[in-house]
């Protein structure tokens, strides 16, 4: 095993240090208060490596043990269902956290849902129950609490619309300067609603989402703005959150599968780096296979996976789930070691395989954006080609909140004839006559 495979710092590496910087590239190694946006040597992205966890004599703490000290009823522990796992994420994070509190998310059974995916263990893991409706609140609380430990003046990111809204408002709370690069045009309209609301400087690039990222990487560099993309290692640790909470909800009974919708790929990086810590620790047994699924106009992870991850390409991406519309993905490495590890799959859903998902998840009362549902409709294809048997107990991640694009639902419940039927809105003539008119219609159809 080299140095860049370790899980936790051994026992002689940076003596009185809880955790580390390790470039996954060339392993140079940086303290965890350094600012660096990448490895200063080789320019590769820098991981986290901590100390595992001990108990008060020093011994190590692992299984269940560790277990019932992650538990969100264990007095004196934050809220925060990020900041519940602090020794596993950034320990002695202490005064500099700055929280909403965010994750806590539920893990929810729907028939409906199910039914449709044709999976009876089918779990809803709803991360748009987070602060700003999104996942990326879990990795934005761990970023801006290590942008206000080594005093950044100024934060920044690339954005398809979520991480610039999870950004705006952290910055606000954390009272430091925001800076958010988004693809003019292609933000869904609740999230640039979100931004403009929490205040931060929006620069409307003419470009799609992979050029606002370059953009933004090179005015870091030059500007010394700190950089919260998911190429952030502590982006990377908050959002390891949830899995462990997943897992946690599930009594730490691994399920056989976790699907997510994956653009950037720093999801599918952070799950790999849970489970391997998770496994590690002695919390869960056995490691469920990951599942990763992209939209067909901007799958270059899937079609990387179809050739054994031996050629990366990348895509003009082009999808109507717009948060995923990324074609040249930052976590690329970590994403291919996460599916390796564990025996995961990458797989394609079009366009119209999504918003039949979403249709569903709404109509279940649950709700999601549209990326979300990519979830969902990767589960469904998985039964169909047999790879998921209707028993296998499998979690989809639900990404983002069902109003972070309400131009989509405008569209279908307003517009497509075909969706817009059932329960289009109707204009009436302000008396209970009008209402019993519409009741009987109603009925009879
Ligand atoms: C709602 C939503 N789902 C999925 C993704 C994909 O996650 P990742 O970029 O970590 O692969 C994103 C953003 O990238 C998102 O905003
Ligand atoms: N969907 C994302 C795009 C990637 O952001 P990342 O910083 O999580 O890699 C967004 O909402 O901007």
């Amino acid at each position: 095993m080299s140095a860049n495979d370790a899980i936790f710092l051994s026992a002689h590496e940076a003596p009185g240090a809880q955790s580390i910087q390790r470039c996954d590239a060339c392993a140079h190694e940086l303290t965890a208060l350094d600012a660096a946006p990448e490895c200063p040597k080789c320019g590769g992205l820098l991981a986290i490596i901590h100390r595992a966890p001990v108990d008060v004599m020093g011994a190590p703490l692992v299984g269940s043990a560790l277990a019932q000290c992650l538990s969100p009823a264990t007095p004196g522990v934050h809220v925060s269902g990020v900041w519940r796992f602090e020794s596993l994420i950034m320990p002695g994070a202490g005064e500099a956290i700055t929280s909403h509190p965010e994750g806590n998310t539920p893990l929810m059974a729907r028939t409906r849902v199910n039914a449709f995916a044709g999976c009876d263990g089918l779990l809803l893991k709803h991360e748009g129950y987070n602060p700003t409706g999104s996942f990326k609140d879990r990795g934005m609380t761990v970023g801006t609490t290590q942008a206000v430990r080594t005093g950044a003046t100024a934060v920044a990111c690339a954005s398809t619309g979520n991480t610039s809204a999870a950004l705006a408002s952290y910055a606000a709370q954390a009272g430091i300067p925001g800076l958010v690069f988004v693809p003019a045009g292609k933000v869904a309209l609740g999230k640039m609603a979100q931004t403009l609301a929490y205040g931060a400087t929006t620069l409307l690039v003419r470009g799609d989402f992979d050029a606002c990222l370059k953009l933004v990487q090179e005015a870091s560099r030059e500007l010394g703005i700190y950089l919260l993309n998911s190429i952030n290692p502590w982006r990377v640790e908050g959002q390891k959150t949830i899995v462990f909470e997943m897992l946690q909800q599930l009594e730490w009974n691994a399920p056989d599968f976790i699907v997510l919708p994956a653009g950037n790929l720093g999801n599918t990086a952070a799950f790999g780096k849970a489970l391997r810590e998770a496994q590690a620790l002695g919390l869960i047994t056995r490691v469920p296979r990951i599942v990763s699924v992209q939209a067909a106009g901007a799958a270059p992870f899937a079609h990387g996976f179809r050739n054994g991850f031996a050629t990366r390409q990348a895509v003009q991406a082009e999808t109507i789930a717009t948060a995923i519309r990324i074609g040249d993905p930052a976590s690329w490495d970590r994403a291919v070691r996460a599916i390796r590890e564990t025996d995961g799959l990458v797989i394609t859903v079009t366009d119209d395989e999504i918003i039949d998902a979403k249709v569903v998840i709404d109509a279940s009362g649950v709700g999601c954006e549209p990326a979300s549902a990519a979830s969902v409709a990767g589960v469904r294809q998985l039964v169909q080609s047999g790879v998921i048997k209707a028993s296998d107990r499998v979690v989809a991640v639900l990404t983002g909140h069902v109003l972070k694009d309400p131009g989509i639902l405008v569209e279908l419940h307003q517009e497509r004839a075909d969706f817009a039927a059932a329960n289009r809105p109707v204009e009436i003539e302000p008396t209970v006559q009008a209402v019993a008119d519409i009741l009987r219609r109603s009925r009879a159809n």
